[in-house]
């Protein structure tokens, strides 16, 4: 499977500074003082022209240099004023088109190429509206980002202010056990912490707070060493605490300022009540470290077995993701019930669903030699028919006959598909899963 980082190819875009180099050197040793005049005059109205587009508007499109020292295309964000400089002196924040959100930074005025500023394009209300139909389900999920919550019905108004209050990362970078975490997306921490770029997260109750001192001040007396909650899963270093959002309701919280900070689509903040946290954890003697987490609400009329999941960026590509979704279905087996992930997926969420899903359905196609339903694979495996169905399709692997979807697994074509889906992860161990379903008490 690609790599979701931005592409690595060589692009053959010149920049602006190269075409100015131009401008100077045929301005050498020819001695033809017209040409000279000429080019001195083109290259000072060129000035002039590029002085005049500062600063740039917000929405311009523009190139900018990234991190690889290639040019990709970007629009402009939001910009700011650059203390004690001259008035033109901004920095803007960029979201680069061609790849993902988290991927939104602060740049300098020297990143831009100006010669390929495109003019602001005025988008048009009524494809702003359009382009903001959401589910009623992305509603919910926006009102629990706003501080106040509890809006029925979101018009294109209220949306539009929504994205113009996130559109810009607040916090740049989280400390939290021994890693020092860059961030990828805006959370929504109280007013208070609105001047920090930096937070410190004592990792074992989440509490955050906006200078070293106060955090090890805190880790002296925080008596916790492991997430609240009941250890419901050990192997080997590996840990899994259950945390009921109602009985931990400032952990839960907590937890979802932090997860917001990786979680480009909507999560909740408030309303944990609703919710068990599952947090994994690697242990040692100094306690249980949070590796990751799903969240899961406690009675779903959607059978979603798993609301939000992440895994915790030093942790990542190490077959933790694999291991939470794997945990979340083992749940549901126990719950007899089929689940399915909350939607919207991001990104990296539908590739590590899609990457699970084959695996397991593949591993059961190549051991079952007579044919098997979309519905028994359902039951074996706690995977939503809807699930199993788009993911054999997208493998080839249905056919429609006289009505009825059959699946049609050449071995060879198993085996190829199984390759590509990568390795299969860390193995929960259902025999160390010490676990009942959840019943609200009387
Ligand atoms: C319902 C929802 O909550 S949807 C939102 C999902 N969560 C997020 O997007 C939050 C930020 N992302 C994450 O936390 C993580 O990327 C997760 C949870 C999605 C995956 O966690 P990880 O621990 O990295 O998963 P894991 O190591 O098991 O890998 C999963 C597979 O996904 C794919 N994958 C994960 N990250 C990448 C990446 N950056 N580039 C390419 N493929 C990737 C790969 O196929 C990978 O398998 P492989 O390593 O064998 O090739």
């Amino acid at each position: 499977m690609g790599s979701l980082d931005p592409p690595k190819a060589e692009s053959n875009y010149s920049n602006a500074a190269g075409k100015s180099d131009a401008i100077h050197k045929s301005t050498g040793d020819d001695g033809d003082p017209p040409v000279h005049k000429e080019m001195t005059m083109e290259y000072d109205s060129l000035k002039k022209r590029k002085t005049s587009m500062l600063p740039l508007e917000v929405g311009t499109n523009v190139m900018c240099r990234w991190r690889d020292n290639k040019y990709h295309p970007v629009k402009v964000i939001e910009r700011r004023k650059l203390p004690y400089t001259a008035p033109n002196d901004y920095e803007y924040y960029v979201h680069y088109t061609e790849f993902n959100r988290r991927l939104d930074e602060w740049v300098k005025l020297e990143q831009l190429d100006l010669d390929s500023v495109q003019a602001v394009v005025d988008e048009k209300v009524e494809d702003k509206v359009t382009s903001l139909k959401m589910t009623r389900h992305q509603k919910r999920k926006i009102d629990e980002t706003h501080i106040e919550g509890g809006h029925e019905e979101l018009d294109a108004a209220s949306l539009r202010e929504h994205e113009e209050f996130t559109k810009v990362k607040n916090i740049a970078t989280i400390e939290l056990g021994r890693y020092e975490i860059e961030t990828w997306y805006f959370s929504p921490f109280p007013p208070e912490y609105n001047d920090c770029l930096k937070l410190y997260f004592c990792e074992f109750c989440l509490n955050f707070m906006k200078r070293k001192e106060q955090l090890q001040r805190h880790m002296r007396k925080c008596d916790l060493k492991h997430p609240p909650g009941d250890e419901i899963y050990r192997s080997g270093t590996l840990s899994m605490f259950e945390v009921d959002g109602k009985k931990n309701k400032v952990y839960g919280q907590n937890l979802c300022y932090l997860a917001k900070l990786f979680l480009d689509h909507k999560t909740l903040y408030y309303d944990v009540d609703l919710f068990l946290f599952y947090v994994l954890c690697e242990c040692d003697d100094r306690g249980c470290h949070m590796v990751g987490y799903f969240s899961k609400e406690k009675h779903s009329e959607e059978s979603y077995n798993l609301a939000c999941i992440l895994t915790l960026p030093p942790y990542q590509r190490k077959g933790y993701g694999k291991f939470l979704i794997a945990f979340s279905y083992e749940l549901s087996k126990k719950e007899g019930k089929v689940g399915t992930p909350e939607r919207p997926l991001s990104d990296l969420g539908l590739l590590s669903y899609r990457g699970y899903w084959t695996r397991v359905l593949l591993d059961i196609l190549k051991k079952h030699k007579a044919n098997i339903s979309i519905k028994e694979l359902s039951d074996m495996t706690a995977i939503k028919a809807d699930d199993i169905l788009t993911t054999l399709q997208g493998l080839e692997l249905i056919q429609y006959r006289k009505g009825q979807h059959v699946i049609c697994a050449d071995p060879k074509v198993l085996d190829r598909h199984l390759k590509a889906a990568g390795r299969g992860g860390l193995e929960v161990d259902v025999s160390k899963l010490i676990w009942t379903p959840y019943k609200e008490q009387g």
